[in-house]
Parts: C-alpha cells; sequence; structure tokens
C-alpha cells in the first residue's frame, strides 16, 4: 500500500515508511547520492546537516532553504556558507525519474541529513516522512541563533521550537562535526571585547592554535575545525572539548557554565548519573526537530525541482 503526495490530509503528521510502494527506494537513492557527494567532498556532510536545521528553523522544515532567487533564505547571512545543495538537487532528480512527484524536498534533506550523520561514523535513526514543500523563501525570515548567544537565548530559541534542553545540547553536539569560518571566531582570539587579549574562559592552551589557524590578518573565509581533531567523526569529542574550553564558538563554550547544560553534558560523557548515550539522544531530537511545523496539507506541494517552487 504506497502513499502519494495527494493522500498527505491535512493535519496528517510524517510517519516512517510514508512512502510505502510508492518510492520503495527512496531512502536507498537518497543515501548513495549523498554518500557519493561526501565522498567527492567531505565538507558536505556537515553542510547538509547544519541545512536541515537552517530549514527547520524558518518556516519549518519545509525545504524553504532550497530555494534560489533573489532575497531567498540562502542569500542571508548565516545561510551563505551552507554547503551540499547540489547533492539535494542530485537526489530530487533521482527520485523524479523513479517515482515523479511523489517525493518533497523537505524530506530529502531530511534524509539526507541522517545520512551526513552514519557517513560520519554517527548512529542512525528512522525518518519520519511525508512532510510537503512550502512555497515561501524570504532572507528578511531567517533569524537563528548566532554563536556569541547566551546560553538562556538558546534555550529559549529552542523552547520556541518545542525543543527542550536535552534537545539543545544534544543537537548543538553535531558540532562534533565541519567548521566555523575564521571571520566569525578570530576576534575572540586576538582581541576579546578590546581587551586586545583572547578570551580568558577559552583554555590558554587552545589559543595558538586557532590564532596559527585563523591569522588576524588572514583569509576571513578560511576555516577551522568546531571539533578540533575530531571534525570529521560523528563522536562525543566535541562534549568533551566543550568541557575543557577548547572550542571555536562562545555559544559552544557557555554551555559549560550553565547548571543545567553542563549537567547535560557530563551525563553524555559518562561523568555524571544516569549516562545518556549521545548517539541515541542524536536521533531522537532529530526527529523532533524534523517535525517542526511541518506542512502537510494545502499549504503545500511536492516540488520538480528543490531550487523552485512549481
Ligand atoms: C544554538 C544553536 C546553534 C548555533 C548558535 C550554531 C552556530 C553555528 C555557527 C556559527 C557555525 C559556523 C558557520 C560558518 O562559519 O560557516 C555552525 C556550524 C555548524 N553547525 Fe551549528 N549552531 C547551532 C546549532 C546547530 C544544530 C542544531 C545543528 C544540527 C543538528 C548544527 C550543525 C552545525 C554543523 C554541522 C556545522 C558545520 C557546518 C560546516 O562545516 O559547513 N548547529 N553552527
Ligand atoms: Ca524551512
Ligand atoms: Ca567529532
Amino acid at each position: 500500500q504506497g502513499n502519494s503526495g495527494s493522500r498527505r490530509g491535512v493535519g496528517q503528521r510524517p510517519r516512517v515508511g510514508f512512502y510505502g510502494n510508492g518510492c520503495r527506494n527512496v531512502e536507498s537513492i537518497v543515501a548513495s547520492v549523498v554518500r557519493k557527494h561526501v565522498q567527492s567532498n567531505p565538507a558536505n556532510a556537515p553542510g547538509i546537516l547544519r541545512m536541515h536545521f537552517h530549514d527547520c528553523f524558518v518556516r519549518g522544515c519545509d525545504g524553504s532553504v532550497l530555494l534560489a532567487g533573489n532575497n531567498t533564505e540562502r542569500t542571508a547571512g548565516p545561510n551563505r556558507s551552507l554547503r551540499g545543495f547540489e547533492a539535494i538537487e542530485e537526489a530530487k532528480t533521482r527520485l523524479e525519474a523513479e517515482c515523479p512527484g511523489m517525493v518533497s524536498c523537505a524530506d530529502i534533506l531530511t534524509l539526507a541529513a541522517r545520512e551526513a550523520v552514519v557517513l560520519t561514523g554517527g548512529q542512525g535513526w528512522r525518518v519520519p516522512l511525508g512532510r510537503l514543500d512550502g512555497r515561501i523563501s524570504q532572507a528578511s525570515d531567517v533569524i537563528l541563533p548566532g554563536p556569541n548567544d547566551a546560553v538562556d537565548k538558546q534555550k529559549r530559541d529552542f523552547a520556541a521550537k518545542t525543543l527542550n534542553t536535552l534537545d539543545l545540547v544534544t543537537l548543538v553536539g553535531g558540532h562534533t562535526i565541519g567548521t566555523a569560518g575564521c571571520g566569525l571566531v578570530r576576534g575572540r582570539f586576538f582581541n576579546f571585547n578590546g581587551t586586545g587579549q583572547p578570551d580568558p574562559s577559552i583554555n590558554p592552551s587552545f589559543v595558538p592554535l586557532v590564532q596559527a589557524r585563523c591569522p588576524q590578518t588572514g583569509d576571513a573565509s578560511a576555516r577551522v575545525d568546531l571539533d578540533e581533531g575530531s571534525a570529521g567523526s560523528f563522536d562525543t569529542s566535541f562534549l568533551s572539548k566543550v568541557r575543557s574550553s577548547r572550542v571555536v564558538l562562545q555559544s559552544d563554550l557557555v554551555l559549560w557554565n550553565d547548571t543545567e547544560t553542563r549537567a547535560i553534558i557530563e551525563r553524555f560523557l559518562g561523568l555524571r548519573r544516569p549516562p545518556l548515550r549521545f548517539g541515541t539522544e542524536f536521533g531522537n531530537s532529530m526527529v523532533k526537530m524534523s517535525l517542526i511545523e511541518v506542512k502537510t496539507g494545502s499549504d503545500g506541494e511536492i516540488r520538480r525541482v528543490c531550487s523552485a517552487i512549481n
């Protein structure tokens, strides 16, 4: 019993197995296309994971981040460094050949994000499917948590999207892969708040490393690992780096100062009971994030290409 786009009723939630026989190979097709793109450029894995987050936090998980053109979300500051659009578009092309008009770009991006985690050594999870694609994408809607946000602000931003503090710490744990632009981080490593000194809350032994990677007058678009030495592996190493203050984003560093977020990190690292398993929690929180404000009724469509509305 397969499903087609026309059977997405108003108010129906995405569910595991949604496409059924209607598009049997949807998961394996997305997996193989993403694998190919990550093999040719490993930066696509973190790029795609972050893209899914940026999609879900702006107008819900509706593929709005994928639309190209003047003043679309893609043109907004935080999205200019997104990577992996070609992988999503190629998966869409393959799926249009296999099961035309059935699989939304929002679903493809959701599946691709899981694949990015699995390809970097993370644990997989079952992905509910059946999202529709949105028709609106505006740069002015792109209001996302920022790299200098305090913990309370991060908690509030996530709570506004139905995500609790465990989800926050877990999902930010996604910074276990990928990189940040030097232009965004180096200020705190050379001249913190006009002091002429690095941010004193950064581990002093970590400072020269980032200074070398991101020279003060060097290329602002050079990139530095979010999880130094483990930026290609989906593991708990990033959370240990938060514990030892060896991370480049201030928003990550401060997660150790708040008693609640610190306790969660300690549980992930086995330093506090009851322990939490990062692999399991990451899948759980990703499923929650992937269900933010999804479109399933007349408010969406199945795009023919992911970069443009029909
Ligand atoms: C408080 C929430 C968050 C903040 C403030 C934040 C901030 C950032 C910043 C500033 C960068 C560097 C971007 C660049 O310079 O190109 C980044 C990268 C990244 N973020 Fe986040 N992020 C947050 C949550 C998340 C979540 C929920 C995920 C996914 C589950 C995620 C996944 C990533 C990944 C994978 C990268 C690396 C991207 C790449 O290498 O291309 N982040 N984040
Ligand atoms: Ca969206
Ligand atoms: Ca890592």
